[in-house]
């Protein structure tokens, strides 16, 4: 066989994998109101199921760390030559931690007596670069090696998270809050959609005095209903759970929806705003509507939260070709 036929058969095997692979992969369409926790929910993800965000900071980590055994190395050979440094920067240096705290290397790597003995002494350029430059690259640095909730609160944006979980692969597309009927027809029968829900929007009210969530039974009722998503199963967040308990102390649900009945409780308001949801879905004997109560700032929550929703798509993917 020749080396073409060989590199043309390569490529076929290799061009059956990826629509293999594509079509083993459940797509999810994240949508939702400005503000209801889209980029939370995705950032999540990222951290959680991504990996590659833990890759980016484990290189931040480890510049850190050759930063504090150059330190190391350098305030060894200083002190062993009879320079003074301080003893309480010394002594943090060296303690057991295999990083340095950063306000103490920024100091050490500032000291005019490390400035003069970088200058009297021949010491090797690489490891003179190294100190020079671990100043500007520890103030580059805006955060501590990782906080998940400075990460939350950053205003990185975030529009697909791809990810592995019990052997499927997941595509999670956060759109943004415009969910334009042109741009739906490319998620024609896409796996799932996420719909988020702010629900301290039920007690705020629009221009017209109205509960603001009012705006979002439209919005849901416009997207779900789409021809394009007629048989994609639908799971309902109803985020920002969190703040609930506030918001009964302050407000009687009642008040903002006149013909409620229930109790001013969380459980009660929470069964109500489910039922107004899922009533919408037009396709009730095609595909469901899934609703959960969330908080999507609390990584547990969400750990457990994707858990039920790839389970509840995969069960969906079975339902719609005969199991039952
Ligand atoms: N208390 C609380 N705050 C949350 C929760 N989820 C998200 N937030 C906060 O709500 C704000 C908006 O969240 P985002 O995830 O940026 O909202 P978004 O839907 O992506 O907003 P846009 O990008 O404007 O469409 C942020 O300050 C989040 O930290 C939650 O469950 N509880």
């Amino acid at each position: 066989m020749n080396e073409k036929v060989l590199t043309s058969q390569a490529l076929d095997k290799k061009l059956e994998q990826i629509n293999h692979d594509q079509k083993r992969t459940t797509r999810v369409l994240v949508v939702g109101a400005q503000n209801s926790g889209k980029q939370t929910l995705m950032k999540q993800l990222r951290v959680f199921y991504d990996g590659s965000l833990l890759d980016f900071d484990l290189l931040k980590l480890r510049n850190k760390q050759d930063i504090t055994q150059n330190m190391r190395s350098l305030v060894a050979l200083m002190l062993n030559k009879g320079y003074l440094l301080p003893t309480d920067l010394v002594q943090q240096l060296f303690t057991d931690q295999s990083t340095c705290p950063k306000h103490i290397l920024l100091q050490l790597s500032a000291d005019p007596q490390i400035k003069l003995f970088m200058e009297q002494n021949s010491i090797p350029q690489n490891a003179k670069h190294s100190i020079v430059n671990a100043s500007r690259l520890l103030m580059m640095e805006q955060h501590d090696p990782f906080d998940l909730n400075d990460y939350l609160n950053s205003n990185i944006p975030l529009y697909t998270v791809k990810f592995n979980l019990n052997k499927n692969n997941y595509v999670f597309i956060n759109n943004g809050s415009n969910l334009s009927y042109k741009w739906a027809e490319l998620f024609r029968d896409v796996s799932g959609i996420v719909f988020v829900l702010d629900i301290c929007t039920c007690f705020q009210r629009d221009s017209d005095g109205k509960s603001q969530v009012l705006t979002q039974l439209q919005e849901f009722d416009q997207t779900i209903n789409q021809e394009y998503f007629k048989n994609s199963p639908i799971i309902l967040l109803l985020n920002k759970f969190d703040q609930i308990d506030g918001l009964i102390k302050k407000y009687q649900f009642a008040d903002f929806f006149p013909t409620y009945r229930g109790g001013n409780n969380q459980d009660e308001i929470c069964a109500y705003v489910k039922e107004r949801f899922e009533g919408l879905n037009r396709q009730p004997l095609k595909r469901k509507v899934f609703s959960f109560a969330t908080s999507l700032n609390q990584a547990q929550v969400v750990q457990k939260l994707i858990e039920v929703i790839t389970m509840v798509l995969q069960k969906e993917e079975l339902r719609k070709i005969g199991f039952k």
